[in-house]
């Protein structure tokens, strides 16, 4: 049988293709692949087949998701690099869904109610849960009797105690406006969490493990008792660490007071803090390899960019040791973390006082388990997979498993 993922951004959709052997449990991908820039010019599409590395790219309009996903089932019938033979092959969809506010602790089958409450949580996550929905109802127009499941990023936070994720704002922020910590990242912090505990031969309830996940947006999760007690992300995916365009936590206060004092509405400040804060205002550059770059250039700009990044990030390690009374290991992962064992080496020097001791020719060489024999504390580096999560989760509730 066969799963399709899709993650669906508001200009791109990332799709991933799983051939499931029910039988064994066994899932392998197929095929993967990007739609760029629905809406606007120079649309493409690009796709990569697991049995060899050449990608074909399509070129051409994309109005709008439905016509995307169109494109992309065609392709992966009828392309020169094609997967599957026909739609019927498919068993189901499952969809990446960034807020599901406090409606949902675990993956659900997509039905109106559920599309419902995906459309409510969407004030909350105005950047993410509108195209996550387009994504959804094109395939619902294209294949109407295909099961689709959303799994969610807020999901697996979820289980955060009360004093992590209220703020101190008068209680009908909460409890009518919803207004609290919701933490994103889930399904990837989930997912590293657990092979970090299967790496340590220990169960993931009997660990303090945080997870930092560092891509173009970034949070870091804090594990106890096998469960996400905090997260640096909160009410939207702006808070907590420097990302590649997002400034991260500042000064409540700021935005208002910008908002007073340079007549900027709310709408032009959150642009500002979204799209053009993070690495993108100290240096000019969001990706964290042209940052790398400029720095070894001696570019100023750039070496503050990343200062600022590993600092950030040093402040909320230390913090959610002190939040567990301890830590046993420390998860690296996605685009930054799992690729830059430099940056891996800066953010954890400053615990070395703690008896952290990372082991450079294993960390160079990329490694999973990257601190020495001797360290306090076990540093991993382990590649997520959200997509596999998801195919994971959608196959389990489509077939009842
Ligand atoms: N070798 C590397 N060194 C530093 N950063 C890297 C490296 N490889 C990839 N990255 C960074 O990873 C980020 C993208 O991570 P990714 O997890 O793919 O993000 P997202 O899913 O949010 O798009 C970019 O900032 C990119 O520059
Ligand atoms: C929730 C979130 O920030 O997602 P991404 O890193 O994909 O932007
Ligand atoms: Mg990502």
């Amino acid at each position: 049988m066969k799963i399709l993922v899709l993650n669906s951004g508001s200009s791109s959709i990332k799709f991933k293709l799983y051939d499931v052997d029910a039988q064994n449990d066994q899932f392998s991908a197929l095929c993967e692949g990007q739609a760029d820039r629905i809406g606007i010019e120079g649309s493409n599409i690009t796709l990569k087949v697991a049995a060899d590395d050449s990608k074909e790219k399509q070129y051409g309009d994309l109005a709008n998701h439905k016509v995307a996903i169109d494109r992309i089932l065609h392709m992966l019938m009828d392309g020169e690099k094609a997967v599957l033979s026909s739609l019927e092959e498919l068993a189901g969809v499952g969809h990446r869904v960034v807020h599901g506010g406090e409606d949902f602790t675990a993956s659900a089958l997509i039905t109106d109610e559920v599309i419902d409450a995906i459309d409510r949580n969407a004030v909350l996550a105005p950047l993410h849960n509108p195209p996550n929905l387009m994504g959804i109802k094109a395939m619902a127009a294209l294949l109407p009797d295909m099961p689709q499941v959303a799994v969610f990023d807020t999901a697996v936070h979820q289980t955060m105690p009360k004093k992590a994720y209220m703020y101190a704002l008068p209680r009908a922020q909460y409890e009518t406006y919803k207004i609290r910590k919701y933490g994103f990242h889930g399904t990837s912090h989930g997912y590293v969490a657990q092979k970090a505990a299967e790496q340590l031969g220990k169960p993931l309830e009997d660990l303090k493990i945080i997870t930092c996940h560092l891509g173009n947006g970034g949070s870091l999760a804090a594990f106890m008792n096998g469960q996400s007690v905090d997260t640096t992300m909160g009410f939207t995916p702006l808070d907590g660490i420097i990302m590649g365009t997002r400034s991260g936590t500042i000064d409540p206060y700021v935005p208002l007071y910008i908002q007073e004092t340079q007549e900027l509405n709310p709408a032009q400040v959150s642009t500002m803090m979204n799209k053009q804060g993070g690495l993108l205002a100290i240096s000019g550059k969001s990706d964290m390899r042209d940052n790398v770059q400029g720095a070894k250039e001696g570019d100023e700009g750039c070496r503050l960019a990343i200062e600022m990044f590993c600092y950030s990030i040093q402040k909320f390690i230390g913090s959610y040791i002190a939040v567990m009374n301890g830590v046993d290991a420390i998860v690296f992962t996605a685009g930054v973390g799992e690729n830059n064992a430099m940056l891996r080496t800066t953010i954890m020097e400053n615990f070395t006082f703690m008896g952290v001791e990372m082991d450079a020719a294993k960390n160079d060489a990329n490694e999973t388990l990257i601190s020495t024999a001797a360290s306090t504390v076990a540093v991993l580096k382990i590649h997520t997979n959200e997509e596999l999560v998801i195919a994971l989760d959608t196959f389990g509730l489509i077939s009842g498993k």
